[in-house]
C-alpha cells in the first residue's frame, strides 16, 4: 500500500493533513534563505471551520499558496483528499486546484463581466456544459443573497456585495475546501459581520470545510471554532478560542494577538500597577508569596491584587464574586471585561482587583476554578 493510501485509510474524515512542512526563500547568493514556514503540522477534518491567524510576515500567505498547490514546500507533505500536493505531477495538480475554492481580500472580479459572467467563469474553466451553467449561477446567487443582481457589473456593487460574488464564484464548481484569504479585511465592520454569517451558513448548510486566513483577531474570535496561530513560520497554537485565552500566560507569542480582543487594564490602574514582591507561581504552594501579600498590606492597606481571569460558561454565569466574599471576605472589583460569546460558547474574560487579607487563598481557589488566570501585579492603596 502506498503512503498516500495509508494516510487516507487511517483517517477518512481528514480532508487536509499538513505534515512537517517547511518552506524558505533565497534572497541572494550572499544571504541565508528566509524561512517562511518551519516544520508546520496540522490536520483539518471534513466540515470543520478553522481560523488561521498570524501577524504580518508570520507565513500565512506562503502556507495558503502551499495549500492551494500554487507553491510546493521544500520539506514535508500536504495531503489533500489523500494526495500529496508536494509531489503530485503538475498535470494532476490542475484537478486538485478545482477542488479548492479561493476567496480573496480584494475580490479579484473581472470588471468587464457582469455578476453572472464572473460566477460562470469558474464553471467554464471547470468544463461545465453551458446548459447547466445558467441554472447553477441562479442557485449560487440565491445562496449568497444576490438574486436579481446577475446583470450588475462589479463597479455597481458595494464591497460586501463584491465579496458575495467572490464567494459564489469560489463555490461554483462545488469544491471540497474553501480557502478564504483575508476575505473580510477590505470590508467595514457591518459587511464583515454579514460575510462571516454567510460563511457560517454555507458551512452549516453544505457541510463545506472552510479555512479562513486572517490577521484580525476579532474575525477569528467571531467565526472559528478552531484556531491555528502562526508565528515566525511556526505553528504555536492549535485549539479552541478558549484554549487560546487560557494559554496566554504560557505563550508570549499570543499576547500581541490577544491584546486586540481581550480587556485591557484601564489607564488609571495600569499607570499605578506594580510587580508583587514575590511572583505568584501557580504550580507551587509558596509560603513566601502568601507572607509577602500580608507584609504588603501592612505597608499599603487596601492594596488591590490585579489579575486576568478566563472563565468557562458554567463558572462565568455562577455568582463567583459573592462566593469569594462569603468564603474569604475579599472584595472583588470588576475593572474591565465581563461575560460574552467566544467562538460558539458563553465565557468570561475579565480583569479584576481583589482586596483583603485572604487574597492569597482566594487566588488559589480561583486557580482551581478558572479556565485561565494570570496575576498581573498590584495597585497600592490610594487611601
Ligand atoms: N517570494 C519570496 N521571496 C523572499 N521572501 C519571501 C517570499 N515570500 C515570502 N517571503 C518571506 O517569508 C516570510 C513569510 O511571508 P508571508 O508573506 O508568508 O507572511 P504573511 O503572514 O502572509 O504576511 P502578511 O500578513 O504581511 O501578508 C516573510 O519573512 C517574507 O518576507
Amino acid at each position: 500500500m502506498s503512503q498516500e493510501a495509508g494516510a487516507q485509510e487511517k483517517a477518512p474524515d481528514v480532508l487536509l493533513a499538513v505534515e512537517h512542512v517547511s518552506r524558505s526563500f533565497s534572497t541572494g547568493a550572499s544571504t541565508p534563505p528566509v524561512p517562511a514556514l518551519k516544520d508546520v503540522s496540522f490536520t483539518v477534518r471534513r466540515g470543520e471551520v478553522v481560523g488561521l491567524i498570524g501577524r504580518s510576515g508570520a507565513g500565512k500567505s506562503t502556507l495558503l499558496r502551499c495549500l492551494c498547490a500554487l507553491e510546493r514546500p521544500q520539506e514535508g507533505r500536504i495531503l489533500f483528499n489523500g494526495q500529496d500536493l508536494a509531489t503530485l505531477p503538475e498535470t494532476r495538480l490542475i484537478d486538485v486546484r478545482r477542488r479548492i475554492g479561493l476567496v480573496f481580500q480584494h475580490f479579484n472580479l473581472l470588471n468587464s463581466r457582469n455578476v453572472a459572467g464572473n460566477i460562470a467563469l469558474s464553471l467554464q474553466i471547470a468544463g461545465w456544459p453551458r446548459a447547466r451553467q445558467k441554472e447553477r449561477v441562479a442557485e449560487l446567487l440565491k445562496l449568497v443573497g444576490l438574486e436579481g443582481f446577475e446583470r450588475k457589473y462589479p463597479s455597481q456593487l458595494s464591497g460586501g456585495q463584491k465579496q458575495r460574488v467572490g464567494i459564489a464564484r469560489a463555490l461554483a464548481a462545488k469544491p471540497d475546501l474553501l480557502l478564504c484569504d483575508e476575505a473580510t479585511s477590505a470590508l467595514d465592520p457591518e459587511s464583515t459581520a454579514a460575510i462571516l454569517n454567510l460563511l457560517e451558513e454555507i458551512n452549516r448548510s453544505l457541510g463545506l470545510t472552510i479555512v479562513l486566513i486572517t490577521h484580525e483577531m476579532d474575525v477569528v474570535k467571531r467565526f472559528a471554532r478552531r484556531v491555528l496561530v502562526l508565528d515566525h513560520g511556526s505553528l504555536v497554537e492549535d485549539g479552541t478560542m478558549m484554549d487560546f485565552l487560557r494559554n496566554r500566560a504560557r505563550n508570549p507569542a499570543l499576547s500581541p494577538l490577544l491584546a486586540e480582543i481581550q480587556p485591557q487594564l484601564p489607564p488609571a490602574y495600569s499607570s499605578r500597577l506594580a510587580p508583587l514582591p514575590v511572583t505568584f507561581r501557580p504550580e507551587v504552594k509558596d509560603r513566601a508569596w502568601e507572607e509577602s501579600w500580608r507584609e504588603l498590606l501592612t505597608r499599603s492597606p487596601g492594596a488591590q491584587l490585579i489579575m486576568r481571569l478566563v472563565l468557562d460558561s458554567r463558572t462565568a454565569i455562577s455568582p463567583l464574586f459573592s462566593d469569594l466574599d462569603r468564603r474569604f471576605e475579599v472584595e472583588t472589583h470588576l475593572l474591565q471585561g465581563g461575560v460574552g460569546t467566544i467562538g460558539e460558547a458563553l465565557a468570561g474574560d475579565m480583569i479584576i482587583g481583589l482586596t483583603g487579607h485572604r487574597v492569597p487563598e482566594t487566588v488559589r481557589y480561583l486557580q482551581e476554578r478558572a479556565s485561565g488566570m494570570e496575576v498581573l501585579g498590584y495597585v497600592p492603596s490610594d487611601r
